[in-house]
This record gives structure tokens, C-alpha cells and sequence, in this order.
């Protein structure tokens, strides 16, 4: 399975690079960059608005579509999505199958105010300490590849930092298990990574099945505003964007239109 592919380049390029920062030496760095701009918070605290709220991601590649763009000027990329009024960025940092990397994380933050997600197969608490250091505010846990024990470790570390963590689910049983470990805010990812299979309607079925002071962010697929309208109507607090931003000619007026999707 791909995902299994993804936990396992991922354990190879830390090890790799914990061979440069040692775990102990990452985690007194982060502990001396313990966010204190709220930046992570006053997201959460966004995604109980009733605005839109957008986290455009920054992707190159992906296991499911291969290259998405042939140029890839991320600086520009993360303008664009300031200027439309993104609510959070997501930075791809693993380098494999998404082409992404810890330094796009870092100049993208240099050049925007917006909170950053290090979207990343988070497998070690290492890697939140490495967001931390590159000035991530949140991070992603994804269910599928950490145990109860794990999920909790890192929620933990997490929060320690002043951070937030963004737990992505893809059926019941891993949003109990979300729950349990206690999340604030849960991914529901529409695409099966199984089979790559994309359907945007997995959100809502599976929204009863989150409680209203957990926030929910629908990943995945997403393409017109009509979808972004539907889900909000129906309790999804925020929407993580990648290809159809990635693709889009003028980013800006996309985000915009997205944005006031509640309105229509
Ligand atoms: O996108 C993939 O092919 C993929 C494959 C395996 C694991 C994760 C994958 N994607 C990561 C994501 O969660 C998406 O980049 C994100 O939800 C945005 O999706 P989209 O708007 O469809 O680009």
C-alpha cells in the first residue's frame, strides 16, 4: 500500500537527517522556539466561525497525479494565496512523492503572516520538533500510520510547543480513535488511499459521527465553490485545497471565490 511505501521513505530520510540534528539536539530547539504568536490558536479558533475558513496547499507532486505543475515558483505560490485571503498554508515537506521539502517550508514562511502546516507523514515526534525549528504552527497526525500510544505522544508534544495538530481520519473507527486521543481537530481525508479514489462526499457522511466542539476540515478533492457551500451548510469548518489551487490560473480570485461560498 502507499501509504505503507510513504511510512517507510519517511523513517529513511529522518534517520538521514537525524544524522545531522541528533532527536536530542531538535528537541532543545524547539523547546527554544515554542510558538508564542498564537498563530496555531487563532487558527483553531477560526475554524469555529461561521466564515470559510481555506488552507491552500503548496504541492508539486503527488502519488496519485504525478507532477501536478511543470513550474513551480512557491514563493509566488504563497503570495497569490495571502493575497486571496487564506486562512492557513499547508508546505508538502516530504521529498520522495510529493517533491516537497523542509526548505520550501522555511522560505514560505519567511514571506507570509498566515499559520503554516507542515504536511508531512509525521512518524516521529522528531518531525514536530523539525516543524517547530522550520516555523510550522501545525502539524499533521495521520491515524492510519501512528498507534493509539503514538497518537497521543505526539498530540502531546504538540501542544507543548504551543502548536496544534491536525488529526486526518478516513473511516469511524480512526475518528473514535482521534477522539480518544483527543483532538481538537479532525481531518476527514476524501481520498481513499487505498486505491486513490476520490469522494467528496465522504465528509458528510461522516460528520455525526464528529462532536460540534471538535472542529472538522473536509481534505481532498475539493473543486467548486458549490461543493465548499454544501459542506459548510452542513457543519464542515474548514477545507484543505491542493490540486485545484495548484492548478488554478489566477490563485487569488480562486481563493476569494471559495471564500465567500457561505454567502451564496
Ligand atoms: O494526493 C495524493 O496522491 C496522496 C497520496 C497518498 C497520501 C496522501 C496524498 N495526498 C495528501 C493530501 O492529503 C492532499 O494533498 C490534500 O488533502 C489536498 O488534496 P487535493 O486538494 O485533492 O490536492
Amino acid at each position: 500500500m502507499i501509504l505503507d511505501d510513504l511510512v517507510s521513505v519517511t523513517l529513511t530520510n529522518m534517520a538521514q537527517r537525524q544524522r545531522l540534528i541528533s532527536p536530542e539536539d531538535m528537541y532543545h530547539l524547539a523547546n527554544q522556539n515554542i510558538d508564542t504568536s498564537l498563530r496555531g490558536q487563532q487558527f483553531m479558533e477560526k475554524l469555529h466561525q461561521p466564515e470559510i475558513t481555506i488552507i491552500g496547499e503548496i504541492k508539486q507532486a503527488s502519488p496519485s497525479k504525478g507532477q501536478i505543475v511543470t513550474t513551480f515558483n512557491y514563493e509566488d505560490i504563497a503570495r497569490d494565496y495571502q493575497t486571496g485571503g487564506v486562512d492557513m498554508i499547508s508546505v508538502l515537506t516530504e521529498t520522495d512523492y510529493f517533491k516537497g521539502s523542509l526548505d520550501i517550508l522555511r522560505d514560505v514562511r519567511a514571506i507570509v503572516d498566515v499559520p503554516i502546516l507542515r504536511k508531512d507523514f509525521t512518524v516521529d515526534a522528531y518531525m514536530i520538533d523539525e516543524a517547530r525549528v522550520n516555523g510550522a504552527q501545525v502539524v499533521l497526525l495521520i491515524v492510519a500510520i501512528l498507534s493509539d500510544e503514538q497518537l497521543v505522544k505526539f498530540l502531546k508534544r504538540t501542544h507543548e510547543l504551543g502548536m496544534v495538530a491536525i488529526v486526518e481520519t478516513h473511516d469511524q473507527e480512526e475518528i473514535q480513535r482521534a477522539i480518544q486521543a483527543g483532538a481538537q481537530i479532525i481531518g476527514v481525508n476524501n481520498r481513499n488511499l487505498k486505491d486513490f479514489s476520490v469522494n467528496i462526499h465522504h465528509t458528510l457522511a461522516l460528520r455525526q459521527s464528529i462532536p460540534e466542539h471538535i472542529a472538522l476540515i473536509a481534505e481532498s478533492g475539493i473543486r467548486s465553490a458549490e461543493e465548499i457551500h454544501d459542506m459548510s451548510v452542513a457543519g464542515v469548518n474548514g477545507f484543505l485545497i491542493g490540486e485545484t489551487l495548484m492548478r488554478a490560473s489566477d490563485k487569488a480570485q480562486q481563493i476569494k471565490t471559495f471564500k465567500a461560498a457561505y454567502d451564496d
